[in-house]
């Protein structure tokens, strides 16, 4: 755990210098080649419906990321959920370590998770919650951490809703229909309440950086979970690798960035592929970036929808849980796919049963 408090720092110590040149290739996308965004104001006219959901089906194919527009979460929610982050993340260095995730926990506050797999440090500092966040929260605000969870709890339930709305689109632009990908993904009905969370919520924090161009906010990583929906705020600094080059994701306001992740790849045999990602901080604003995992009941046994096998599609992957997939994510870091694959010969290190 990096303990150096990267907000009030002037310069930039060495074990952060990722880049010695000034010039990385941060380059930007051909005119005509840019992330999908799609308009779900037309899914209120029946007749544009199948349109938007091939258009779905072709970012999730060619980028495996887009951006949605008129989603249906509102406004004020995406201003109260940032304030709530930067209201955290401008908490005393000391306080927020009171809140700190444990080696082997999954929520609180840190550095990137994936940092072990990398030699130099990262310029950002996270938080997450996986449903209520009241244990941590009352660490931080030992005495006003209601609003915070209100306006958490809120946005998780907002993100549920939208990935249910997301993932019967996702499924029906591979020609499955919603009620058996749904059950595939084992995505709950929420007819019992909001019961069971199964996402997890990523704030993450990149101060301003007096040299951004030689740092890393994120390193390049892809998501585990199903679908990812991010919300990056107003200031620019997710670049996704297309095509061999590292493209920035426009700020479009209130918009929501979905992307694909591992065990979507799995659920659809490979037809999606979850996409490396990285993010970078900005030399005179801070940046917050907030994301919801979403992915199935961590012990529930997922596999390639059987409709997408065939004899053109051989079987890619094996069954698993999510949690085991994430034991071989933290072990394996971007070599855990491949061990649930069936078709390269990568041999696991005996640390991992099937
Ligand atoms: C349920 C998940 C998925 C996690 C781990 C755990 C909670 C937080 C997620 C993230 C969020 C930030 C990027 C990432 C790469 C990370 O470092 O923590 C993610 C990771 C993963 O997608 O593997
Ligand atoms: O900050 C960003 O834009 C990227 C965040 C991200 O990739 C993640 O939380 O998984
Ligand atoms: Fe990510």
């Amino acid at each position: 755990m990096a303990s150096l408090d990267i907000s009030s720092m002037q310069d930039v110590p060495e074990n952060y210098i990722w880049y010695e040149d000034m010039d990385p290739p941060h380059s930007s996308a051909n005119e005509n080649d840019i992330i999908p965004v799609i308009d779900f104001q037309g899914l209120r006219r029946q007749e544009e419906e199948e349109n938007i959901i091939e258009q779905i089906g072709s970012a999730c194919k060619k980028w495996g990321f887009m951006q949605i527009i008129n989603h249906g979460i509102s406004e004020k929610l995406l201003e109260n959920v940032s304030i709530q982050g930067r209201r955290l993340f401008s908490l005393p260095l000391e306080q927020k370590l009171k809140a700190k995730r444990a080696p082997d926990g999954v929520t609180g506050y840190g550095e990137a998770r994936i940092s072990p797999f990398f030699s130099k440090l990262m310029w950002s500092e996270g938080f997450t919650c996986v449903g209520s966040p009241v244990e941590d929260a009352k660490k931080l605000w030992p005495e006003d951490h209601q609003n915070f969870c209100e306006i958490i709890e809120e946005y998780e339930h907002a993100m549920k809703n939208l990935v249910k709305r997301m993932m019967s689109l996702i499924g029906r632009s591979l020609g499955l229909s919603t009620g058996d990908f749904m059950r595939r993904c084992r995505i709950q009905d929420d007819s019992y309440g909001k019961a069971l969370q199964t996402g997890a919520l990523q704030m993450n924090y990149y101060p301003p950086c007096p040299q951004p161009l030689r740092t890393m906010g994120l390193a390049p990583h892809t998501d585990s979970a199903c679908l990812t929906l991010l919300y990056q705020g107003e200031v620019a600094g997710l670049q996704i690798q297309h095509r061999g080059e590292w493209v920035t994701v426009p700020v479009i306001p209130n918009a929501l960035i979905v992307n694909i992740g591992d065990l979507m790849q799995i659920l659809s045999n490979g037809r999606y592929k979850s996409r490396l990602h990285r993010a970078v901080a900005n030399r005179s604003r801070s940046r917050l970036s907030i994301a919801y995992l979403w992915g199935p009941p961590p012990r529930d046994v997922i596999m390639p929808v059987p409709q997408l096998v065939d004899s053109k599609h051989p079987l890619l992957y094996k069954s698993l849980t999510w949690n085991e997939y994430l034991v071989a994510k933290s072990l394996h870091f971007d070599q855990a796919l491949q061990l649930f694959s069936y078709n390269t010969s990568f041999s696991s290190d005996g640390n991992l049963s099937f």
